[in-house]
C-alpha cells in the first residue's frame, strides 16, 4: 500500500488524474454493477418463489380429492405432472399425520443432494444456495388434508444471473471505456496548461532568461496562476533589470572611488595613498632581494605665490604641467605620485648606484627650469628635491620616506631648485628639529630670546639711519639658535604669535630708550610673520604694544615679505591701512624673490622696498642681477618708494648700489646684526 502511495507519489499530476479516473469511475460502476446483481438475484428468487408457490397451490388444489379418499394413485400421477418442470426437483405430498403420502423426483443422477424429508416439513419456505424448499398445507373447504412440499433448484437463476452478469459487465467495460475517453480529454485540458507552465519555469531556471513567459488561453485558476506567474516573471525582469542597473551604478561608484583612492585628480597622477601602498611592497622586496629602491621627495618652490597670485585654475594647470614634465624623464616601471598639494613623490626600482637617482633629480631640475607658460604669463617654477635610498639610509618604508623628507628640508635651505641626497648625518638634524620644537613652547616664559639689531646706512653719509631687529634664541644647551632653524617651526605650530609679540614690544621698548637719548633719527624694522597679519586683533595689538612702550609709531617700520601681500584679502589690506594710519611704514622684504606685480605694489601702503641679498651678493659683476637689482630701484622710485638693499658685504657692491641710485643698505660691510649696547658703541664710532 505504502509502495504505491510512493510510486503515486513520484508520478506526474497526468498519470496522478489517469488513476483518480480509473479508481473512481471503476469503483462507481463495479458498485452500481453490484447492486443491480444484487437486485437481479433478489428478483429472480422471488420470481422463484411466486412460481413454486403457483405450482404448489395448483398441486394442492388437483391432488385434494385424491387426499380425501387416500387415491395414493392418482395423488402420485397428480404429482407426476411435475415432470415437464425442468426447476422442480423434488416434490412430496404428505398425508394429515405428516406422513409421506406420494412423492416425485426429477430424473437427476446426483440424488445424493435431494434427500426427500420423511415427515412433512413445517410450512413456509427456505433458500439455500443450490435449492428453494417450499412447504404449504393442502385442505379443502377448509378441512387439512395433508401437506405438499416442493423443492426447487435455484440453477436456473444462477444461469440467468451469470447471463446478465455478462451483460453488466460489457457495459460496466463499455461505460469504464467512454468514461475514461471523456476524462482523459478533459484532463488534457486541465494538465496541459499545467504542464506548459511547468516546463516555462524550468526553461527560466535552465536558462535563467526572464523574458519568457507562460502561454495560457483559459481564464479559470490554472489561466490565473499563469498570469500570476507571468506577472511574477515580469516583477523579476523588472528588478533584475534594476538590480543589474544598480550593480553597474555600484561598480561605476566602486571604480571611481578607488580612483579617487588612487589618483590625484588634478593631474592624474596617483596619489599619496597609492604611493605608500606602491612603497611598502617595493621596499620589502628591495630588502628581499637585496635590491636598491630610491625614494625622491620633490616639493616646488613659489607653487604658493602662482596659486595666490594667478588663482587656483592656474595652479592646477601648473601642476598638470609639473606633472607631466616629470613623468617623462622617469623611465616604465618607476613611480610618481603627487602626495600633497605641490608635493611629488618618485619610486625608482632596482637603482645600481645613487648616482643614477642623482641623475633622475637632475633631469626633473632641469625640465622643470624651462619658463611654463600659463594664461599668457611665463612662469618659473624650481624645485627642492630630497633623496634617500633603501637599504642604504632605511631598513623600512616609514624610514626611508622620513629621510627623503629630511633631505628634502636640507635641499630647500640650501637655496632651493636643487636636489640633497640624504646623509647619515642629517638624522641628528632632524632629530634636532624635534628638540627645537619641543623646547621652543618654553623658550619664551624661561625668556631664551634675545633681540639682535642690523644697522640700516645711508649709502652717502654712510650713517646709520635705523636697525633691523633680528630674534636669537640662546638655547641653554645649543647655544644661539638661527631664526632660520626655529622661525619656520614656530610658523607651524603658531607660536610665532606670541614670539612675534614679544619681539615687537622689546624692539619698541629698545627705540624708546634710544630715542630717549636723542637718537630720534633711528628707525626700527621688524619682521612681520604671515601668521601674524591673519591674526584678528593684530591692529589692536600693535597699537598697544607702541602705546604701552611710548615708541614713536612714525619710526616704526614693519617689514612683510611678497608672498603674504599675495595672500592678502580684503581683511589684510583694512589691516595694513589701520597699520599705515597709526604711522607706521610698511617695508617688503627679500623684493624680488617672488611673484611681484606692479598692480599690488600700487594697491598697498608700502613706503620701502628692500632689495633681496640674493641680487646683491653678486653685484656688481653677475649682469643679470646688476639688470634686476636696477629694475628694482628705478621701479621703486617711479612708485615713489625707497629702496634699500640686503646683504651688502662689500664696498663694489655698496658702490654699485649707490650710483645705481640706492640710497640706503644694510649688510655686514657695515655691520652683523648685534646687541642693542653695540649700536650704542656703533653710533659712538661714527661721530668720531
Ligand atoms: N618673523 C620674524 N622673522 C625673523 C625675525 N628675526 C629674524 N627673522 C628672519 O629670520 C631669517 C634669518 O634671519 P637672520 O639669521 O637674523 O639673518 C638676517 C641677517 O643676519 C642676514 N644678513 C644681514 N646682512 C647680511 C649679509 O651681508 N650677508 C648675509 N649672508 N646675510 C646677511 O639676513 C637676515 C635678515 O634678512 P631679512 O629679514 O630678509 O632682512 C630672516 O628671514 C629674517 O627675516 C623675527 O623677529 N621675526
Amino acid at each position: 500500500m505504502n509502495s504505491a502511495q510512493d510510486w503515486l507519489r513520484k508520478q506526474p499530476i497526468a498519470t496522478k488524474l489517469k488513476v483518480l479516473n480509473l479508481a473512481t469511475s471503476g469503483t462507481v460502476i463495479l458498485l452500481a454493477s453490484l447492486l443491480l446483481l444484487l437486485a437481479q438475484f433478489y428478483f429472480f428468487n422471488r420470481s422463484l418463489l411466486e412460481n413454486t408457490h403457483s405450482q404448489a397451490a395448483m398441486i394442492s388444489e388437483n391432488v385434494s380429492a385424491a387426499m380425501m379418499f387416500t387415491d395414493q394413485k392418482a395423488a402420485q400421477e397428480i404429482l407426476s405432472s411435475l415432470h415437464g418442470t425442468a426447476n422442480i426437483e423434488i416434490a412430496a405430498i404428505y398425508d394429515p399425520q405428516g406422513k409421506l403420502f406420494v412423492s416425485y423426483r426429477q430424473d437427476i443422477k446426483d440424488m445424493g443432494e435431494h434427500i426427500l424429508p420423511s415427515q412433512a416439513p413445517q410450512t413456509g419456505y427456505d433458500f439455500s444456495l443450490q435449492h428453494l424448499s417450499l412447504s404449504q398445507p393442502i385442505d379443502l373447504k377448509g378441512k387439512p388434508l395433508g401437506s405438499i412440499y416442493i423443492q426447487a433448484s435455484l440453477y436456473a437463476v444462477y444461469i440467468q444471473l451469470a447471463w446478465y452478469s455478462a451483460a453488466i459487465l460489457a457495459i460496466m467495460a463499455i461505460s469504464l471505456l467512454v468514461a475514461n475517453i471523456i476524462l482523459l480529454r478533459m484532463q488534457k485540458k486541465i494538465t496541459d496548461p499545467i504542464l506548459s507552465l511547468a516546463r516555462t519555469s524550468k526553461t527560466i531556471f535552465e536558462l535563467g532568461d526572464y523574458t519568457v513567459r507562460a502561454h495560457s488561453d483559459t481564464s479559470d485558476e490554472i489561466g490565473q496562476l499563469a498570469n500570476s506567474f507571468n506577472l511574477m516573471l515580469d516583477r523579476i525582469q523588472k528588478r533584475d533589470s534594476e538590480l543589474e542597473a544598480e550593480i553597474m551604478q555600484r561598480k561605476r561608484i566602486e571604480i571611481r572611488l578607488d580612483r579617487l583612492a588612487h589618483f590625484d585628480n588634478v593631474t592624474n597622477l596617483s596619489n599619496r595613498h597609492f604611493f605608500n601602498e606602491r612603497l611598502g611592497s617595493l621596499v620589502g622586496r628591495a630588502l628581499q632581494f637585496k635590491e636598491r629602491a630610491v625614494v625622491m621627495f620633490i616639493d616646488l618652490d613659489n607653487f604658493k605665490i602662482v596659486n595666490d597670485t594667478l588663482g587656483h585654475d592656474a595652479g592646477d594647470a601648473l601642476l598638470r604641467i609639473v606633472a607631466e614634465r616629470l613623468s617623462k624623464t622617469l623611465r616604465f616601471g618607476d613611480v610618481i605620485s603627487r602626495i600633497g598639494g605641490d608635493e611629488f613623490a618618485i619610486i625608482l626600482e632596482n637603482v645600481e648606484k645613487i648616482s643614477q637617482a642623482v641623475k633622475v633629480a637632475e633631469k626633473c631640475l632641469s625640465s622643470l627650469a624651462e619658463p611654463i607658460l600659463i594664461d599668457g604669463n611665463e612662469l618659473y617654477i624650481g624645485a627642492s628635491i630630497g633623496i634617500s635610498a633603501c637599504p642604504d639610509d632605511a631598513s623600512n618604508m616609514h624610514e626611508l620616506l622620513k629621510h627623503a623628507d629630511t633631505a628634502m628640508y636640507y635641499a630647500k635651505n640650501k637655496g632651493k631648485n636643487t636636489y640633497q641626497v640624504f646623509l647619515p648625518d642629517m638624522k641628528e638634524g632632524a632629530q634636532k628639529r624635534l628638540t627645537l620644537e619641543s623646547s621652543l613652547r618654553r623658550a619664551l616664559e624661561r625668556q631664551e630670546f634675545a633681540l639682535y639689531y642690523q644697522p640700516q646706512i645711508d649709502l652717502k653719509t654712510r650713517r646709520m639711519i635705523g636697525v633691523e631687529a633680528l630674534i636669537r634664541w640662546m638655547h641653554p644647551e645649543l647655544g644661539i639658535v638661527n631664526p632660520v632653524e626655529f622661525i619656520p617651526i614656530a610658523e607651524e605650530n603658531g607660536l610665532i604669535v606670541p614670539i612675534g609679540e614679544w619681539v615687537l614690544k622689546t624692539a619698541c621698548l629698545q627705540l624708546k630708550v634710544w630715542h630717549d637719548l636723542g637718537l630720534t633719527h633711528l628707525s626700527m624694522s621688524v619682521n612681520l610673520s604671515g601668521r601674524q597679519l591673519k591674526e584678528d586683533n593684530l591692529v589692536e595689538r600693535i597699537k598697544q604694544i607702541v602705546r604701552e612702550a611710548e615708541a614713536d609709531p612714525s619710526a616704526l617700520h614693519l617689514e612683510l615679505t611678497e608672498s603674504m601681500l599675495m595672500d592678502a584679502g580684503t581683511m589684510t589690506i583694512e589691516k595694513l591701512e589701520q597699520i599705515c594710519a597709526i604711522g607706521i611704514q610698511l617695508e617688503i622684504d627679500d623684493f624680488g624673490t617672488g611673484y611681484s606685480s606692479m598692480s599690488y605694489l600700487k594697491r598697498y601702503p608700502i613706503t620701502t622696498l628692500k632689495v633681496d641679498k640674493s641680487f646683491v651678493r653678486e653685484l656688481p659683476e653677475n649682469t643679470d642681477d646688476a639688470a634686476i637689482t636696477t629694475a628694482i630701484i628705478a621701479m621703486a622710485h617711479s612708485l615713489k618708494m625707497h629702496v634699500m638693499a640686503e646683504g651688502v658685504e662689500t664696498d663694489e657692491q655698496a658702490e654699485f648700489l649707490q650710483s645705481n641710485g640706492c640710497r640706503n643698505a644694510q649688510g655686514y660691510l657695515f655691520s652683523r646684526p648685534v646687541p642693542a649696547e653695540q649700536i650704542g658703541k656703533l653710533l659712538e664710532q661714527e661721530n668720531l
